[in-house]
């Protein structure tokens, strides 16, 4: 079900040896998917409502009545939404709202010299699009960690866009709709993946050739959101003319474990990322031939009685997917490290210890009770984070991901003339004399005088 790689004896010292070419990684990735989405993000672009009808029909087997959805069937879903399923979206609202608080950073002012200032105003975008994924799982969940963000960071306007679903007329799915209504977002549009992030990226015009001033969906300037590899692909490929999150494509689950970790837990966390996608990645780094046989008995025996037991299977048995024999759990952190997964568990002794120095994961789970799944829906933390080793230098979303720094530089006359000769040197030094004139200019002939 789940295959072996053994990096026993090939400590990360030996010359030239590289644990991110010998993880477990899927064979098909962003860069390859890029150019298969190219086409299709330039025709939306051009085609605009016609594409998107098109596009419905093909991917989802919709034929679009409404692709923006109406007021009524959001406030009408909501009104549906079950009473307990409503308690658990108000509860991980309430904590997810409570540490994107915390995270909220302050403008700041320093005094560089007497009389000049340079201070940091932070600056929320203006109108941002979020996508939730659909093709799957209806993931009403990653509409609170998509919307809340924007919201204490304060988005002016949040648009979101899920995947038209056949059984419910081609609107999204009820849920992601309750959800979105529960959070106060009203515009909401039925369009999937690929064609969703072209239509935030460019705008879509209100119909066939249509006037520009009438629009179906005006460009935004962030496009926020997870899904599928060309999901991920499109949101790479727009970059530059929006901006774009961390590429959070296909879940990833790395476990790094050692003897003391309960081999039931770790084949249920296992199982439970390999849920979201055939080629979800579920990795087990261990030090413990024990362990790592007792967790094949346990995914033996848990896989075949869950509900999506052949897409699970897909998962495990796929070539992103595996058991990693370490020499020991130094090691196990260097290849983790190098692996930089979406979400790191750590089930060791002294776990805490051990998290501390991870550098690279997307979001880090402590010890035998902070499951993937706690996060998934209600720790306080964000879902929508890197993956494909994007960790080593992207952050999952937050509300940092909505905001922009814009310094504001602010001298007098004194402060100016003071530092005039040493602006006037590095423009002669990079040869940009014109850079040091404009300085010069500002103080005529008793300019001769200055630092
Ligand atoms: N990294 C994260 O933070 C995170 C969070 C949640 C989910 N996920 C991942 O998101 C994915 C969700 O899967 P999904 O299928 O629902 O994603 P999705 O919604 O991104 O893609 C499905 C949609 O894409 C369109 N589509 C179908 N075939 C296409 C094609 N060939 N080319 C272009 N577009 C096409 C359709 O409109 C379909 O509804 C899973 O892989 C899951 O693991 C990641
Ligand atoms: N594990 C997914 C990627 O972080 C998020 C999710 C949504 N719903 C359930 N899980
Ligand atoms: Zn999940």
């Amino acid at each position: 079900m789940i295959r072996r790689i053994d990096l026993r004896g090939r400590a990360a010292t030996s010359a030239g040896l590289d644990y991110s070419a010998l993880v477990p990684r899927a064979p098909f990735d962003v860069e390859a998917a890029v150019e298969a989405v190219r086409p299709t993000l330039a025709d939306v672009r051009h085609r605009g409502v016609e594409a998107l009808r098109d596009y419905a029909a093909r991917w989802d087997d919709v034929e679009l009545t409404d692709i923006r959805v109406p007021k009524a069937a959001l406030e009408q879903s909501l009104r549906d939404l079950d009473p307990d399923v409503r308690a658990a979206f108000e509860e991980s609202i309430r904590r997810l709202r409570a540490v994107s608080e915390a995270e909220l950073e302050r403008d700041s002012e320093v005094r560089v010299v007497p009389g000049g200032t340079v201070s940091q105003r932070l600056v929320p975008f203006r109108r941002v699009g979020v996508y939730i994924p659909g093709g799957v799982a209806p993931l009403a969940s990653s509409v609170v960690m998509n919307v809340v963000p924007a919201q204490v960071a304060g988005v002016e306007s949040v648009a979101l866009a899920s995947s038209p679903q056949k059984e419910f007329g081609g609107l999204p799915h009820p849920t992601v709709l309750a959800v979105a209504a529960l959070l106060g977002v009203d515009e909401v549009y039925a369009a999937g993946g690929v064609a969703a992030v072209a239509m935030f990226a460019y705008g879509v015009p209100a119909g066939v050739g249509a006037d520009d001033s009438r629009l179906l969906c005006r460009p935004v300037d962030f496009v926020a959101g997870p899904g599928r590899i060309t999901t991920t692909a499109a949101k790479r490929l727009v970059k530059g003319t929006v901006g774009i999150d961390s590429e959070a494509g296909p879940t990833e689950i790395a476990i790094l474990a050692d003897d003391s970790a309960d081999p039931a837990y770790v084949a249920a966390d296992l199982i439970s990322q390999a849920e979201h996608d055939t080629v979800a990645a579920s990795v087990l780094v261990t030090p413990s031939e024990d362990l790592a046989a007792a967790v094949e008995g346990e995914l033996a025996h848990q896989v075949p009685a869950t509900k999506h037991v052949q897409r699970i299977t897909e998962a495990l048995s796929g070539e992103q997917s595996g058991i990693v024999l370490v020499d020991d759990l130094e090691q196990g952190l260097a290849v983790v490290d190098a692996y930089a997964a979406e979400h790191l568990e750590i089930h060791t002794e002294n776990a805490r210890e051990w998290a501390g120095r991870v550098r690279n994961a997307g979001a880090i789970f402590v010890g035998p009770w902070s499951p993937v799944s706690l996060g998934d829906y209600c720790a306080g933390s964000n879902h929508v984070l890197p993956t494909g080793g994007c960790a080593c230098h992207s952050s999952g979303l937050s509300v940092r991901s909505y905001l922009k720094a814009v310094h504001v530089v602010d001298y007098d006359q004194a402060a100016l003339r003071d530092v005039a000769g040493h602006v006037t040197a590095l423009a002669e030094a990079e040869d940009l004399p014109a850079h040091g004139q404009a300085v010069r200019a500002r103080f005529g002939s008793a300019s001769d005088g200055y630092a």
